[in-house]
């Protein structure tokens, strides 16, 4: 069977030389004995993360943006940084967490309004049946999504600008890829000259780990499983903290802030992203059924209770 994945060219890559969007020429093929095969609508019958197609869920998606970029500045995200990183919200296990999850829709997505535990399961079980040996994406595919905690009232409950979306580096400018990029401009670092030029405080190749990113569920869920000792390899990390950092793993922007082990690292999450996104639909697993297969998963790479 073949299955198309999207993947940017990585190496030999010029510095200057950022790519524009990937059309759906620019694919790779890529063939596989999986099952997943990517499809080419949503179910809204738009193509994937098509922000202008005019759905029932384009206003609420462009305002949850507009929220975004004027409140996501760097003072904001070093607050949020340092207040979630104390992680004395709560004490609970993965699956619990799962379980809080029921009661959320994103707001900033335009291809699902299911309940987020539905897309948890959706990715996990997606990634399984093309790569059965990895157990370590399984899981990885089942946690993913589980910073979007935040929304929950004993988190503090988070606006959706704060938790969901697309993220960003903060501390330098904003790139033109970042969807509906017009609405940075009444972001207070806009127009501030320390944070508005290419690198802004950072370096060339200063390695990601020291970038700041825009606040939300990857680095919540990130900090995390790294403070509770995850068991889970590097490349389940950087998934897990970038994974939402679509300008760079699709439009190849911010390139220049990477270090080797970084694209290294970003060759796993492309091959996460697939099913990250097309997954989403209105097929709805059997929890029961899969539920013993992950809680084993959780049981191997996690402590039984979690701080939060
Ligand atoms: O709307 C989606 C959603 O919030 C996802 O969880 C996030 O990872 C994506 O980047 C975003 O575009
Ligand atoms: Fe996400
Ligand atoms: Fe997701």
């Amino acid at each position: 069977m073949t299955v198309i994945i999207q993947q940017p060219e990585l190496l030999g890559y010029q510095e200057e030389d950022k790519q524009a969007p990937l059309s759906d020429d620019d694919v790779h093929e890529l063939v596989l004995d999986g099952e997943f095969v990517v499809p080419e609508t949503n179910s809204f019958g738009h193509t994937f993360r098509d922000y202008n197609a005019e759905s029932e869920r384009k206003n609420t998606v462009e305002e949850f943006y507009r929220m975004n970029h004027i409140n996501q500045s760097y003072d904001f995200v070093k607050r949020m940084r340092e207040e979630y990183g104390k992680l004395n919200r709560a004490e609970m296990s993965i699956w619990e967490c799962c379980e809080l999850l029921n009661e959320y829709v994103d707001e900033s997505d335009p291809d699902l309004d299911e309940p987020q535990s539905e897309h948890l399961l959706q990715t996990a079980e997606a990634i399984r049946k093309d790569y059965p040996d990895e157990d370590w994406l399984h899981l990885t595919g089942l946690i993913h999504d589980l910073g979007k905690v935040l929304l929950h009232p004993s988190f503090g409950e988070l606006p959706q600008w704060a938790v969901v979306g697309d993220t960003f580096p903060v501390g330098c400018s904003f790139d033109e890829s970042n969807v509906h990029h017009k609405y940075f401009k009444d972001n207070p670092d806009y127009n501030n000259p320390s944070y508005n030029t290419k690198y802004g405080i950072y370096s060339k190749g200063c390695g990601l780990d020291n970038v700041m990113m825009s606040w939300g569920h990857d680095d919540y869920m990130y900090l995390v499983a790294k403070e509770n000792k995850t068991t889970l390899p590097p490349a389940a990390l950087f998934i897990i903290r970038y994974h939402s950092f679509y300008p760079l793993h699709r439009c190849g922007a911010y390139r220049h802030l990477m270090n080797e082990e970084d694209v290294e690292n970003l060759k796993w999450l492309h091959i996460f992203n697939k099913y990250d996104l097309y997954s989403k639909s209105k097929v709805r697993i059997d929890v029961e059924k899969v539920k013993p297969y992950y809680l084993s998963l959780i049981e191997k790479y996690f402590p039984a209770k979690l701080r939060w």
